[in-house]
């Protein structure tokens, strides 16, 4: 691998006698990381599931490293069921930082493709609110995708800039995520196109969009709000230098931690994470709701009970999926679950707010991908519409490759019950099937498919 002199130059400046254990690095092993979703599945379930998974993250208690010449986590149905997230283990750390409790209002502002978004979801256990942002329309929509496959409900999905962000939720924020866009030079071992595009002008362009995002935070944040401050390169212009320019514009900030994860030093490939602390007084968190609002008008409500009788034969197992601190409503055909307490977001970019149910059409509730994937275990269980499949049995684990492949279902000598069932493996939702006596029509959404070649996580 062929690194640009002046970036060789300016690590050896930094590092001193570290650098040659820094350089023999490039020649290690990459060693990939998974991150169990606790929303779905407990670290102890998933290990019992994927034995290979032996080795801990050491600053993240749901991440595992694994060999990924031997194994394919992203090939498995439990995969597309969101029970793990293929994550690079250095980039663990800053989510983990951060200190989410349940109830806060959280915002990740350069969130895509989502990874520490979802650990962030996993915190906050579909509790207070999660509002996730990137520039890029086709990374939030990649986004969007990552929090629907794992579950998360209690959710705002924008495509926005940072300014217009501040000024709809002014003080808003009990905790923000900065993972700034960067030069990404702890990201040359895992992907050396990214060499190329290396330069110490790119350098400093990134530190003023950096500077220009960080400059927002004090307008989002809570009084005695944390933001941590995260990138995956190495400069100290984009990292202790950054943070120490922020310090000085806005003095009632404080550093409360300062890490780097350095890949001669661990097994990852690199990053750096502050935390820092608004030392104003603390307002007390806004009181969320402990019951659910029901705007949907008396036809539409009947439509949506008939579904739940469909699933699970009861009208109100379908209530149990939806957190209590929010609406249910219908916009445009779609019904909705969101959260009670958002500002009005008429002129922002919205992907999407809360959780999408599904769409009413003719008179018909037509459930969501959404949907399947926001049913946990114990709902999955008692759903009496719901084709199990046994990943320990090979011709189920077949069946749910070919389910997520998009083939229709037949099973020989079964006749199945009019209307939609659940498509699970091993009692975790996979997606949605309409029957036609025969065989089951196969509801997975395209974009959603089984990819054959390598799964491109990002
Ligand atoms: C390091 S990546 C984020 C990775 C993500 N946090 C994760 O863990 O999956 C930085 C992201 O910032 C986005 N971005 C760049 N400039 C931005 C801006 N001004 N406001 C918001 N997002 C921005 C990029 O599109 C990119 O997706």
């Amino acid at each position: 691998m062929e690194l640009p002199k002046p970036f060789l130059n300016k690590m050896q400046e930094l590092l001193k006698e570290e650098f040659p254990c820094f350089l023999d690095s490039y020649n290690y092993p990459k060693k990939s990381g998974l991150r169990a979703n606790s929303l779905k599945i407990t670290t102890q379930e998933l290990k019992c599931k994927l034995p290979y998974l032996n080795e801990k993250v050491p600053w993240c208690s749901d991440g595992y490293y694994y060999n990924d010449e031997e194994y394919r986590p992203a090939k498995h149905p439990y995969y597309y069921a969101g029970l793990y997230y293929i994550q690079e283990p250095s980039a663990m750390l800053p989510a983990e930082l951060l200190d989410v409790q349940p109830r806060d209002n959280v915002l990740d502002l350069c969130a895509a493709p989502g990874g520490k978004s979802l650990q962030l979801a996993a915190k906050l256990k579909n509790s207070g609110l999660l509002v996730v942002n990137d520039i890029s329309e086709k990374r939030s929509k990649v986004l969007l995708k990552n929090i629907e496959r794992y579950g998360v409900k209690n959710i705002l999905v924008l495509n926005e800039s940072p300014q217009n962000i501040a000024d709809f939720f002014p003080e808003f924020f009990d905790k923000i995520l900065v993972d700034a866009p960067c030069s990404g030079e702890g990201m040359f071992r895992k992907d050396p196109q990214m060499i190329k595009f290396w330069s110490e002008e790119e350098v400093n362009k990134y530190v003023l969009w950096q500077k220009e995002i960080l400059s927002l935070v004090p307008k989002l944040l809570k009084p005695g709000g944390k933001v941590v401050y995260s990138t995956c390169t190495f400069s100290p212009e984009e990292n202790e230098l950054q943070i120490n320019d922020f310090l000085k514009s806005f003095p009632q900030f404080s550093l409360e931690k300062s890490e780097r994860l350095w890949p001669h030093k661990v097994n990852g490939e690199g990053h750096f994470a502050a935390l820092l602390k608004d030392n104003r007084s603390n307002v007390p968190n806004n009181s969320q709701g402990e019951t659910n609002n029901i705007a949907l008008d008396q036809k539409n409500l009947e439509i949506l009970k008939e579904f739940s009788i469909n699933i699970w034969k009861d009208p109100s197992s379908i209530f149990d999926i939806l957190p209590n601190n929010g609406v249910i409503l219908e916009r445009k055909g779609h019904i909705l679950w969101e959260n009670k307490e958002l500002p009005p977001l008429k002129g922002l970019k919205v992907l999407r707010s809360g959780l999408l149910l599904g769409t009413i059409q003719k008179g018909r509730f037509k459930p969501s991908q959404a949907l399947a994937m926001a049913i946990n275990k114990e709902q999955c269980q008692r759903a009496t519409q719901c084709l199990n499949l046994h990943s320990n049995d090979e011709k189920d684990l077949n069946l749910a490759l070919r389910y997520l492949k998009g083939e229709t279902i037949t099973k020989e000598g079964i006749r199945w019950s009019k209307g939609w069932y659940l498509i699970s493996i091993d009692f975790y939702p996979l997606g949605w099937a309409k029957s036609s006596d025969l065989s089951l029509k196969n509801e997975y959404p395209p974009g959603w498919k089984y990819q054959e070649g390598d799964v491109k996580i990002d």
